[in-house]
């Protein structure tokens, strides 16, 4: 495989890989060359100004087989036909860049399996958190410490959501048109709202934090589509923050996790943290906590995690690896919380509140059976836990 110019396979051209082409295109260092632009709809493509070289195709096994090429860059998105490709271009030894969260939360092991096994290379820093280099930051700059916990804010689009509707009052509807527009947003954007994205994302980060491989039937992680402008209401007036929070936590010995929209306190770490931008915060045996902010979806910093893979790959660096591992039985989150309630006809009955309003208030800290029995007692009651 030639190191010093690389001829690349470019899966997708859209949101991220629009960018991704650009840069390339743009790029004079000479250590690559675009080989293959792989899309779906060609005629949306009349205009590209392919480099020299450079071949449009919609059969991306002419692009991944052909045996010039040493990079495959997925940015496809889902599994199908992505999982396809990447899983052929391994088979044939080759480098594999991806963005696909769906992907390597999925099939990481077996993907990881094959580049092993074939003499290639899978990396993925683009899947989780767009732009923040938290991939690199764990496997590298973490490397000797033990991780205790890693939390955050890991869906841009629901995050882009819960700020609209918070500080400018939009519909949950209009907030998700807006992070479409923008390019935030999955082809399915269900992925989104329903925290299924977050929890792949948390999926990959324990796995190279814990080396534990969780399914999302395991997470069965709960989104923010469900929330109601009267929880909203009642979130502002008590001056607190819904943000969709993604957790592992390692707790005597049992591995803890959760994604589930929170009712964050001022004080908390990630009040501020609005709009687009994800944030992750590391708790750590030598560095203590530690937190990575960033803009997490959109074509220019996706793409520049895209492009750090690609810089890796040509410097010849092995990118696979992961920090100390912790031995770890499966465990079950929450012992005792505190939460916000809004019931629909006032105030709920069989509890005694000290931090009311009309129909909302926030509960002293409650066993899940607590919890469980407030709901039984007052039908439509909402509740949303408090990160304090
Ligand atoms: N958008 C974001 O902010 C982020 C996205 N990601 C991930 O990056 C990946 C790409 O996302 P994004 O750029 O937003 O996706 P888009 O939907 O914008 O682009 C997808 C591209 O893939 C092409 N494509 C789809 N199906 C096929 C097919 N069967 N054969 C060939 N080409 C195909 C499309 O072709 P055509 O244009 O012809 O339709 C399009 O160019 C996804 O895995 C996503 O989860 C990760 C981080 C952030
Ligand atoms: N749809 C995702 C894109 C980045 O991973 C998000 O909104 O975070």
């Amino acid at each position: 495989m030639n190191m010093n110019n690389k001829r690349i396979a470019l899966l997708g051209l859209g949101t991220i890989g629009q960018v991704v082409f650009d840069e390339l295109v743009a790029s004079t260092n000479g250590a690559w060359q675009l080989a293959w632009v792989v899309v779906k709809h060609p005629e949306r493509h009349q205009t590209v100004l392919l480099p020299t070289g450079a071949q449009l195709t919609t059969d991306w096994r002419r692009a991944v087989e052909d045996p010039t090429v040493d990079v495959v860059i997925e940015l496809i998105g889902g599994i199908g036909v992505a999982k396809e490709a990447v899983t052929s271009a391994l088979l044939h030894g080759k480098q594999v860049i991806t963005a696909n969260k769906d992907l390597v939360a999925t099939a990481g092991t077996e993907l990881d399996r094959l580049a092993e096994l074939y003499g290639g290379a899978l990396t993925y820093e683009a899947a989780v958190a767009g732009g923040i280099p938290i991939i690199r930051t764990i496997n590298e700059g973490l490397a000797p410490d033990r991780i205790r916990q890693v939390s955050g804010i890991l869906n841009g689009t629901s995050n882009y959501i819960l700020t609209a509707i918070d500080q400018e009052g939009l519909s949950f509807d209009a907030a998700l048109k807006e992070a479409q527009a923008k390019g935030f947003a999955e082809a399915n954007p269900t992925k989104d709202v329903t925290g299924i994205d977050a929890a792949y994302k948390l999926i990959i980060l324990t796995k190279l934090i814990f080396h534990r491989t969780l399914s999302l039937a395991q997470l069965a992680p709960t989104g923010i589509d469900h929330l109601s402008p009267r929880l909203f209401a009642a979130a502002k007036e008590w001056g607190l923050k819904i943000k969709l929070l993604a957790s592992t936590w390692e707790s005597r010995g049992q591995l803890n996790y959760q994604v589930a929209p929170v009712a964050l306190n001022p004080s908390h770490p990630l009040y501020q943290v609005d709009g687009v931008t994800n944030a992750i915060v590391i708790d750590s045996d030598l560095v203590g906590t530690s937190t990575y902010l960033g803009p997490g979806a959109g074509g220019k910093a996706t793409a520049n995690s895209v492009l750090a893979d690609l810089a890796s790959l040509s410097r010849g660096e092995q990118l696979t690896g992961s920090s100390a591992c912790l031995r770890i039985e499966n465990g079950r989150p929450l012992t005792k919380q505190r939460y916000l309630v809004v019931n629909p006809t006032g105030l709920p009955t069989g509890l005694q509140f000290s931090d009311r309003h009309a129909t909302s208030a926030l509960t002293p800290a409650l066993t899940p059976t607590d919890l469980q029995r407030l709901r039984a007692t007052n039908p439509g009651l909402e509740t949303l836990a408090l990160g304090e």
